[in-house]
């Protein structure tokens, strides 16, 4: 066996942790159900040996009867415990797929495509099932049997059993490529309905432009090429299969023909009994149930590798949290706030931010710049979604890296560039992520961005669902209620990314007015193109290809800056004075 092969199957072997006894207790009874059948063809010969004698002849009946039916009820007993515990091995490796999912760095998870994911957790878990308790039984307790029914037919005639054993040893080897293929196969498949995931999860995300820009046809394409590649995996993964069971049975069959012709040889010479050929047949059709199920365990266990495989490669992604972090975190301080010391970074094979130095304290600092500057960048170390390479970004004068990360992103509130509703309801929309929800001044928060009309014209008011993704709501309102969500968290940091973007210049206002408000105690950094605000900032900081050009009152950048003087001039309501009340 290769390192290839030995690695999901050591997976597979921890996966049934907790699981063995019952296994054990399962391989027990599957045992106990072979021997009985191994017992049948010698009570067989015993009814044959007492036909002569009808009174005698009703004992091994019986007995053979009765041991019927206990396999029948042991039949029963070990499928649905069998089926119970594949489902709590699927179980326990779900969950820990999802844990994985949700832990991981927000990196591996946007590098990565999301239908990938999805397929892994749901269609190769589903594969596991089929493998993770049954064919492992049949694995461990066909090849006794086999070797416990060969015995017994050693016990009869010898040089039979030697050429039973030659058939079964030719069969295997004719088999062993055929199983790689239906592994291979089976992995093949398997990506490629990961892909045609992808692809469709692509498209239903971005629905409306697909429909808009007229690319139904070129979707449908991507995602049925790819259940094709999968159908045609599949159908190589098939033909592998067939090819392995009809191996199987050619061999039971040809074993059991020259067998015959030689045992009824024997039986004619007078070196073998009748009683004996028929025990010894009796068992070479006893032996094709075993080959069967060592059959079907292989060829379920090749595919159950390939899934492994894949969950194994989704489970062995980072952990967000690295262990030599601190904790807890210092209490704010209202003199504290976030200091950028010199830092420098880049996403791989492209550095970004160059010895970036700012204070931001209590206030409003907003970022601007063009586009690709790294705005947004600067708000992921905060968040600690990516790490400086070099300098430091500090909370209260602590380096964010010694601190908890959970504890970090408590003390912050974010609002991503798309503003992405999560929760069913208005309501769950507004509280998602608010620590003490039922305390929570959503009414307040609601009216200081001004939703609390259209809340009250909804149907439903704050039970009104949003659809998924929120889509039932316009860009506006999502971006006030991603705006609430942060204000209810009672965070000491807000950190606001194009988070207003799509309000109306009125609305605007009063969300800038409530933003304003918020800083006088908190510090607030908004990331925006739109510099109506930066009249009202303690200060602007202006980046530029990843450095910091420059940091002052809107006023003075104005007067001092020609970059940001082209901006403002673009942007008519940074200079129009009449567009909000100036910062008081
Ligand atoms: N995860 C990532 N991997 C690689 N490159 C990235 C990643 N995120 C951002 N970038 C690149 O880094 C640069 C800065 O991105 P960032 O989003 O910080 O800019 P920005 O100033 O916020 O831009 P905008 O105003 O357009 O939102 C961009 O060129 C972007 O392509």
């Amino acid at each position: 066996m290769t390192e290839n092969e030995i690695r999901p199957a050591r997976a597979l072997w921890g996966y049934l942790t907790g699981t063995r006894w019952i296994l054990a207790g399962l391989l027990a009874l599957e045992l106990l159900a072979h021997a009985a059948s191994l017992v049948e063809p010698l009570i067989a010969r015993w009814v044959l040996d007492e036909m002569e004698d009808p009174d005698r002849v009703l004992t091994p009946v019986l007995v053979l009867i009765g041991i019927a039916v206990a396999g029948l009820v042991l039949a029963w007993i070990s499928t649905f415990l069998l089926e119970r515990t594949a489902q709590r091995v699927v179980l326990k490796v779900r969950r820990n797929m999802v844990n994985k999912l949700v832990h991981t760095r927000v990196d591996v998870v946007e590098q990565h495509p999301t239908g990938d994911f999805l397929s892994r957790t749901g269609s190769d878990t589903t594969l596991l099932e089929d493998t993770a308790t049954g064919p492992l039984v049949s694995a461990a307790s066909a090849p006794l049997a086999l070797v416990a029914a060969l015995a017994l037919m050693a016990t009869i005639d010898p040089t039979l059993l030697g050429l039973v054993v030659l058939s079964l040893v030719a069969t295997g080897f004719a088999q062993r490529r055929a199983l790689y293929r239906v592994g291979d196969a089976s992995e093949e498949a398997q990506e490629h309905i990961g892909r045609m995931t992808g692809v469709l999860q692509r498209a239903l995300t971005a629905f409306r432009t697909v429909k808009a820009s007229g690319t139904e046809r070129y979707e449908e394409r991507a995602a049925s090429d790819e259940a094709e590649r999968a159908y045609r995996a599949g159908v190589c993964g098939a033909r592998a299969e067939a090819t392995v069971e009809v191996v199987s049975m050619a061999a039971v069959d040809i074993m059991f023909l020259v067998v015959l012709a030689l045992g009824a040889a024997k039986v004619v010479s007078g070196d073998l009994s009748l009683g004996d050929l028929v025990a010894f047949l009796l068992y070479m059709m006893y032996l094709a149930d075993p080959i069967e199920d060592i059959t079907h365990a292989a060829t379920s266990l090749a595919e159950g590798m390939a899934a492994v495989k894949r969950i194994e490669q989704l489970r062995s992604i980072p952990h967000e949290e690295p262990s030599h972090e601190r904790q807890p975190a210092p209490a704010f301080t209202p003199n504290g706030g976030i200091r950028f010391e010199n830092v420098s970074f880049g996403y791989p094979n492209r550095p970004l931010l160059r010895d970036v130095s700012l204070e931001i304290g209590v206030g409003l600092t907003v970022l601007a710049g063009p586009s690709g500057a790294g705005k947004t960048t600067m708000l992921s170390l905060v968040e600690r979604f990516v790490d400086v390479d070099r300098g430091r970004v500090t909370l209260d004068g602590v380096d964010l890296r010694e601190l908890n990360r959970a504890e970090l992103r408590r003390r912050l509130a974010y609002v991503q560039q798309e503003a992405p509703l999560l929760g069913d309801t208005v309501r769950a929309a507004a509280l998602y992520g608010v620590p003490d929800p039922e305390h929570a001044d959503l009414e307040g928060a609601l009216r200081s961005v001004a939703l609390h009309t259209w809340v009250a014209g909804l149907p439903r008011g704050l039970d009104t669902p949003v659809g998924e993704r929120g889509v039932a709501v316009s860009g506006g309102e999502r971006q006030r209620l991603a705006i609430v969500r942060a204000l209810l968290r009672g965070a000491d940091v807000l950190l606001l990314d194009e988070a207003t973007s799509q309000l109306d210049a009125v609305t605007e206002r009063t969300v800038l007015h409530t933003i304003s408000g918020h800083a006088r105690a908190h510090p607030v950094v908004v990331v925006t193109h739109r510099l109506s605000i930066a009249r009202h900032a303690d200060q602007v900081v202006l980046l530029v290809d990843g450095r910091v050009q420059a940091v002052g009152e809107h006023s003075e950048l104005l007067r001092g800056n020609a970059m940001y003087r082209s901006f403002a001039l673009l942007d008519k309501a940074s200079i129009d004075e009449n567009a909000f009340p100036a910062r008081s």
